[in-house]
């Protein structure tokens, strides 16, 4: 990589801020990035993979530095994430319990939101939005890679999205958009986008997103606010704005790694030592920003009340909506279920059909949102058979299956990703699993000994 070249405007700035320890700041941005990974703990077996786990993130359950590449097995089965380490604390702070309802209301790609469907230990729900219609797409594609069936995954505006959802969440993580400081040292570009102006711009952007959030949040609900930038236009001083204006109260997370908040940028509040600040010279990660709240006055009652009611008539509204799915149809679906061993709150009650798509929605009402996708979706009806999607493939990867294909060798497994059929000597009959090194990441239909592709074309390398 070329050497970091640091504006002029940035330096004079920090240099101001700091005082003594501006020199430190500096020289530690030239260091080499961290990486690191999470595994994923809702997939049968987690922990086997072939990873060096001895070096554990501090104080992050699951997570490890090292590198791993989006063609590993791992990857491509939803066994690990890659992520920045200090990008792992937001979730970790927020402190999720299985059951509850959460927004991640900046969620693409989806770093945090993977950690928190861990966190939900499929019980309760996520909604993951996304305002980036392509960035909403990989948001859904690394979650259903994780193999979580509760979560709605939304490519909304955030006041469009408060609409739909009043005082709805128990918790919400705002990671804002933002000027991107601390991703200076691992991305140099991002430094061309930086002036001053940028920083104030982000700074009134993230009000207005926050402005939305806390209408969306339960009374005494948990926000947790995140930055991966340095200024404190954006990230104490925000803190200041959250507990000024919106009526929050700035609490004490398990995250005890990092540096403290700064009380002479965020107006000395109380608790904003609470806040965590991720210098390069902390050693974790790369730039982060972090700080817990809860919503402790509530303002806008009214708007609650009116929108709770309407919400009765639309659910009813939207269940017109969906197709009759007949009994007949619902055999076909259960007849293929039967081959797998489903993780044990899977609940086909619940599953409806609309436009010959079989799903098990996460919230019931998605009307008036743009949804990429709500639940687990199980696969298509077409002419009287049903084909599981590859959703499904990724969920039933929770849990030990039978009937499965496990792929041979390397070799095999990169055919098998491009796209093309492989060969069995198993005795098994329509629809399997296919995994490699024990690792299921796709469904494929065997005819004699031929294995017919079912990896959609959308992720074929
Ligand atoms: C810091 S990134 C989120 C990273 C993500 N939380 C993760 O861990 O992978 C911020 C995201 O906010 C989105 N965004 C930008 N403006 C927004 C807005 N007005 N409302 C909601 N999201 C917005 C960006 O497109 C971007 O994907």
């Amino acid at each position: 990589m070329d050497k970091l070249v640091l504006p002029k405007e940035f330096k004079d700035k920090y240099q101001k801020l700091l005082a003594k320890k501006a020199d430190s700041f500096f020289t530690a941005l030239e260091a080499e990035p961290k990486k690191a990974f999470r595994l994923n703990p809702l997939k049968a077996d987690y922990q086997e993979v072939s990873y060096d786990l001895s070096k554990p993130v501090d104080g992050v359950e699951d997570a490890y530095y090292g590198e791993i590449s989006g063609r590993d097995i791992e990857w491509v089965s939803g066994y690990v994430y890659s992520q920045d380490p200090s990008a792992m604390y937001p979730a970790e702070a927020l402190g999720v319990e299985p059951g509850q309802k959460v927004l991640d209301l900046c969620a693409a790609p989806g770093g945090k939101s993977t950690a928190l469907l861990s966190a939900l230990k499929n019980e309760g729900l996520l909604v993951a939005n996304e305002i980036s219609a392509s960035r909403a797409k990989n948001l859904r594609e690394n979650i259903e890679r994780w193999g979580a069936g509760n979560c709605l995954v939304t490519n909304e505006d955030t006041s469009h999205l408060a609409q739909k959802f009043p005082r709805f969440f128990d918790a919400i993580l705002v990671d804002a958009p933002c000027s991107g400081e601390g991703m200076f040292r691992k991305n140099h570009d991002a430094v061309t986008y930086w002036s001053q102006e940028y920083v104030l711009e982000c700074s009134n952007r993230q009000k207005e997103i926050l402005n939305e959030a806390v209408k969306m949040l339960k009374p005494g609900g948990s926000l947790l606010y995140s930055t991966c930038t340095y200024a404190p236009e954006e990230d104490e001083e925000i803190c200041a704005y959250l507990v000024n204006e919106l009526g929050f109260k700035l609490v004490k997370t398990k995250v005890s790694v990092a540096s403290q908040g700064i009380p002479a940028w965020g107006e000395n509040l109380d608790g904003i030592e609470y806040a965590r600040r991720f210098w390069p010279e902390d050693e974790i990660g790369e730039g982060q920003f972090l700080a817990k709240f809860i919503l402790s006055e509530i303002n806008n009652e009214e708007v609650v009340t009116n929108s709770k009611q309407k919400s009765k008539k639309r659910v009813k509204k939207a269940n017109k909506r969906l197709e009759v799915f007949t009994k007949a149809e619902k055999e076909l679906v259960q007849e293929l279920l039967a081959d797998f061993n489903l993780p044990n709150n899977f609940d086909f009650s619940k599953a409806v059909k609309s436009k010959d798509h079989v799903y098990i929605p996460a919230v019931e009402d998605v009307s008036q949102i743009k949804v990429l996708n709500n639940g687990l979706e199980l696969g298509v009806l077409k002419k009287g058979r049903f084909e599981p999607s590859q959703q499904l493939a990724q969920y039933l990867g929770q849990v030990r299956q039978e009937k499965v294909v496990e792929l041979q060798n390397q070799a095999e497994f990169e055919k098998y990703l491009h796209g093309e059929t492989v060969r069995t000597e198993e005795k098994l009959k329509g629809f399997v699993l296919i995994s490699y090194q024990d690792k299921i990441f796709s469904f494929g239909k065997v005819t004699g000994q031929v294995v017919k592709n079912f990896y959609p074309k959308g992720l074929r390398v």
